[in-house]
This record gives structure tokens, sequence and C-alpha cells, in this order.
């Protein structure tokens, strides 16, 4: 029990109802979740408004109220606060709440259009084997040093991240490296968090459908680097156009990294292969297994964090070359006669381009690009024929399947992706409904020296088939076949 004053620190306060003594025995944005003794913060949503909810949660228990109106009734012994904007007090609240854990450890933050899981985890993975307890909030897992909690979000909201990363204080987790996603900042997810560092990847066209414009998804990014303190550092991508406005406003030390233009931090690729790139970063050479162009980018704002964060240059030059492809993110095996499998999470047009633009730029003509590709039901349905075309233009042979079919018939969202294929592309698809077959026929398929590209899945462990989950996973799926083809 902590009283509701002690939590209030931080947090705009218009209007106070009943005694700020009460005591609180947790925090909670959902009335669903409220139980005696609870905290309810009301938010105004994009679906529905926590408002509407205020007086359920003070049936089922709530002894406080943070809202943004007053409502017209209050019961008696229930403390109602009224606040400039509920969701940046959840936050402020959160971090009371939990004794302010970001400041505890060395919090770095990771944002931008792409990128953002590849760099947290692999930076994950690189202080974990140079010997630290380190933490990770990522689209594709939550880490407290070895335990693996499951994610449900880019970056969760402010109160799950604070849970998380009071966990982390109690197991004396050093390091965490959290994905901050543009909804995130956008709902004061990571407001009142100490960061030690703030990265930016890159800025594309993206969740427009989210932000209204191109310029207000930017700004929101740049929101997250305005807010950054003196002592911590920015590291920005420069050969993207919008890696300067990030700095533009920030009062903590910047740093910058590229390939092309100038910056602090330079590389250049000298091999790029399916087996890894040959880096040069500033005036040392680097091998990583870690494959395509943007790895390259990726590769190199690790490198120049682990530096700001303290470690040796040496040392981390040697961690890089041992660094794993992270789970489906161009996560790749080679058989042993040489046919390499590239499990990529790419399930929008753009990222289908680009996963299949970057294996073309590595590929020799020589070898056939087998691309294994379907797209979710339930979801946006003008990317199927647009995927259909990037696919087969793309590719050598392409087999169309289902991804995660959801409610809708497989069938069905096979004939509109089929509809983007150009006449003079017929010959190169086939469909399979069933992803286990369409898998094991690309595999049967390739030759050595052949690549297959099962697109759209990732990380996922799972196909979900009218409204039933069942266990799948493309990367063990294709190395089993591989395997059992002894290929
Ligand atoms: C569009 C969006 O971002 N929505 C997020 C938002 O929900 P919302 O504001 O729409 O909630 P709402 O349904 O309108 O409800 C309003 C309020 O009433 C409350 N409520 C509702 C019903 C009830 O009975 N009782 C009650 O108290 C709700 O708990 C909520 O506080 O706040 C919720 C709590 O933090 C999030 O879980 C939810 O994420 C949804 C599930 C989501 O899909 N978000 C995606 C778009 C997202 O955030 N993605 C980014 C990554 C994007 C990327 O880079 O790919 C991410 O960081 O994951
Ligand atoms: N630096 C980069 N630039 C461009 N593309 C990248 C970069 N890093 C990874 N990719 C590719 O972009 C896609 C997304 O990568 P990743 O999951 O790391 O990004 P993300 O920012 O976490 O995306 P999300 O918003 O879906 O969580 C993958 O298909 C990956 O192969
Ligand atoms: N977060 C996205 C991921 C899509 C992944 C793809 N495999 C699919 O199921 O469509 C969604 O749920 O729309
Ligand atoms: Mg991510």
């Amino acid at each position: 029990m902590i009283a509701l004053k002690d939590i209030l620190y931080k947090v705009t306060i218009n209007a106070v109802a009943g005694s700020t003594s009460v005591g609180v025995a947790a925090i909670d944005f959902d009335s669903r979740n409220i139980k005696s003794g609870y905290a309810f913060v009301a938010i105004k949503g994009t679906v529905s408004d926590g408002h509407k909810f205020i007086d359920v949660a003070v049936k089922q228990g709530a002894v406080a109220v943070i809202c943004e109106e007053m409502p017209e009734k209050l019961s008696e012994g229930v403390t109602y606060i009224e606040v400039d904007n509920s969701s940046k007090a959840l936050a402020f609240m959160a971090a009371n709440f939990y004794g302010n854990p970001s400041e505890n450890l060395k919090l770095v933050g990771v944002t931008g259009t792409n990128g953002k899981t590849t760099v947290a985890s692999l930076l994950y993975q690189l202080f974990k084997k140079a010997g630290y307890k380190v933490g990770l909030l990522s689209t594709v897992k939550i880490m407290v040093d070895n335990t693996e909690y499951k994610a449900t979000h880019t970056t969760p909201d402010s109160l799950t991240i604070n849970k998380y990363l009071d966990y982390m204080n109690t197991e004396g987790v050093e390091f965490c490296f959290m994905e901050v996603s543009s909804h995130g900042i956008h709902q004061y997810r990571t407001e009142g968090l100490r960061f030690e560092g703030g990265i930016f990847t890159n800025l594309t066209h993206d969740h427009l459908d989210y932000h209204n414009t191109f310029a207000e998804y930017r700004d929101v990014k740049k929101s997250f680097f305005d807010a950054l303190p003196e002592k911590a550092f920015t590291l920005v991508n420069v050969d993207d156009k919008n890696g300067l406005v990030m700095l533009q406003n920030t009062k903590a030390r910047k740093f910058t990294y590229a390939l092309k233009g100038y910056a602090d931090y330079k590389s250049q690729i000298l091999e790029n292969q399916f087996g890894g790139l040959l880096l040069k970063i500033n005036d040392a050479e680097v091998w990583t297994r870690l494959i395509g162009n943007f790895n390259a980018y990726n590769i190199l704002a690790i490198y120049a964090t682990a530096e700001l964060l303290g470690l040796e240059k040496v040392e981390i030059l040697r961690l890089i070359s041992e660094l794993e492809s992270v789970s489906g993110r161009f996560q790749y095996v080679i058989s042993t006669n040489k046919i390499t499998a590239i499990v990529d999470y790419a399930h929008t047009p753009d990222a289908l381009k680009n996963v299949l633009e970057t294996i073309n730029s590595i590929r020799t003509k020589n070898e056939e690009l087998i691309t294994v590709v379907g797209c979710g039901g339930d979801r946006d349905k003008t990317k199927r024929p647009k995927m259909g075309h990037i696919a087969t233009a793309l590719s050598t042979k392409v087999i169309f399947t289902s991804d995660n079919p959801r409610s809708e018939e497989p069938e069905a969202i096979l004939k509109d992706i089929e509809k983007g294929v150009e006449p003079q592309n017929y010959k190169k698809a086939l469909t399979i409904t069933d992803r286990l077959q369409a898998i094991k026929t690309a595999c049967q398929l390739a030759q050595p020296n052949d690549i297959i590209l099962i697109a759209g899945k990732g990380h996922e462990t799972y196909q979900e088939i009218k409204g039933e989950r069942f266990d799948f996973d493309d990367f063990k799926i294709v190395k089993d076949f591989l395997n059992q083809f002894n290929k």
C-alpha cells in the first residue's frame, strides 16, 4: 500500500475531490482489472473512453479515480483527481509506484520505422555475451535477463514497462534495451522514463493510418529525442534525411552514424554475401554473420551504442563477430549443399520489396530465388494484389500460401493475391494453401546455391486458422525439411 499523494509526483493536477492520503494497492487503466483498493486511471482511447467506466471501476473497489473530466456524481469515500492528460498521469504514477525503476539501470530506446527489433535484440545479445545482466522490451519478446515473457506490443503501456523495469531492478539488471514505437511515444507510454540514450534508425512512410501526415509522424519521433536529458546520448543515422531533424532540439549529447555521409561513426561494406558481411567500422575490420546491407547500418548502430555505454572497442568487435541473426528478422540457415533459407517478418508490400531487393543485391543471376508468401486474413485487403505483384516480379519462383487466415477462407485470400500477378509472371507462380506443404515444396525444388525466402510470419510460433492457433514455426520447419532431404 502506498499513499496516493506519493505517486502523484510530476502529475499536472487541475482539481482534487477527497483525500490524497488514501492508500493505493495498485494502479490500472482498464475497469475490467480493477479490484478493491486500486486507483483507476480513465483514458480517452481510440475506440472507447475510460471515463464511461468510472462507475464500474468504483463498484469494483477503486478508491481513487484519475480523470480528465470530473464525473457529475462523485461517490463517497473515493478520491477524484482531475488531470490535464490521463495517459501522461498514468506514466508518472506508474514510475512513482514502482520507485522509478528506469533510474536504477541504463535504459536505451531504439526508434525508427525499420530495424528497432533487430538493433534492440542484438544489443541485448551483445551485452549478455559481454557478461552483463540485461533486459529487453521488444516486439518479439520481453527478457528480464534470462527469463522470457510474452510481448503484446512493440512498446507496452507505461504500467507494464515500469512493472518489467522493476523486475529488472530486482534481478540486478544493468542495461535495458527497448523499442520505442511512434504509437508508444504518442500515447505517453515512455513518459517519465529516464533514458541513458536514444537511437534513431530511419524513417519511411508507415503508420499513416494512425498519424495523419508524415510530418506529424516525424515530429512524434522527434519529441522522443527532445525529451532526453543532457547526460543522455542521441545516436542518429544521418544517411536518412530525417536523422539531423531528430537532433534539432535535443539537450542530449549528439552522435551520428552513416555509411554514405560524414558522421562520428562510419562504416563501409567490404564484402556482402549470404555467409555474412565484412565491414570496416572507423579504422577496424569486422566480420558479422548477419546479412543484407541494412544490417551494416544495424551493426554500426550497435557498435556505436556499445562504445557510448563504455565497452572497449576491441571487445565490441569480437562480440559483433559472434552475434546471431534475430528471430524472424532476415534469420537464415545454410544447408549442407548450400541452399540459403531466409525467414523474414515482411508482411507488407514495402517490407517484402525491401527484403527481395536486398536478397537480389547479394544473389548472382545463376541462383533461383524461391519465395513462399501469403497475407493475413481480417487485415488490410488492398495489400494482397500488391504483394502478389512484388513477389512474382522480384523472385524467380513463387509459392503463394496461407499466412494467418484468421476468420477468412484461405482460398479467397489467395485469389486476391493472385490478382496482382502480371501475365508475363504467371508461369513463375503456384499456389499451395497449406503452409507446411508450401515450405516443403520450396525445399524440394531448391538446388544447391538457390535461395528460399519465407516471408510474413517471422518470429511467430503459431498459425491462426478459424479462430484456432496451431503450433507453427517457419524457421524450425524449413530447417527440418532441408535436413530431411539431406540438403
Ligand atoms: C490504437 C492503439 O494504439 N490502441 C492502444 C490503446 O488503446 P485505445 O486507446 O484504443 O483503447 P480503447 O479501447 O479506446 O479504450 C480506452 C480506455 O478505456 C478502457 N476501458 C475499455 C473498456 C472497458 O470495459 N473498460 C475500460 O476501462 C481501456 O482500458 C482504455 O484505457 O491503448 C491500449 C493500452 O495501452 C493499447 O493496448 C492499444 O493498443 C492496441 C491493442 C494496438 O493494436 N496498438 C498497436 C497499433 C500499437 O500500439 N502498435 C505499436 C507498434 C506499431 C509498429 O511499429 O508496428 C506498438 O508499440 O505495439
Ligand atoms: N536498418 C534497417 N533498415 C531497413 N530495413 C531493415 C533494417 N533493419 C531491419 N530491416 C528489415 O525491416 C523489417 C523490420 O525489421 P525490424 O523488425 O528489426 O524492425 P522494427 O522497427 O522493429 O519493426 P516493427 O515496427 O514491425 O516492430 C524486416 O523485414 C528487416 O529485415
Ligand atoms: N501486427 C500485425 C502483424 C501481421 C503479421 C502477419 N503474419 C499476419 O498475420 O497478417 C497484425 O496482426 O496485423
Ligand atoms: Mg519491432
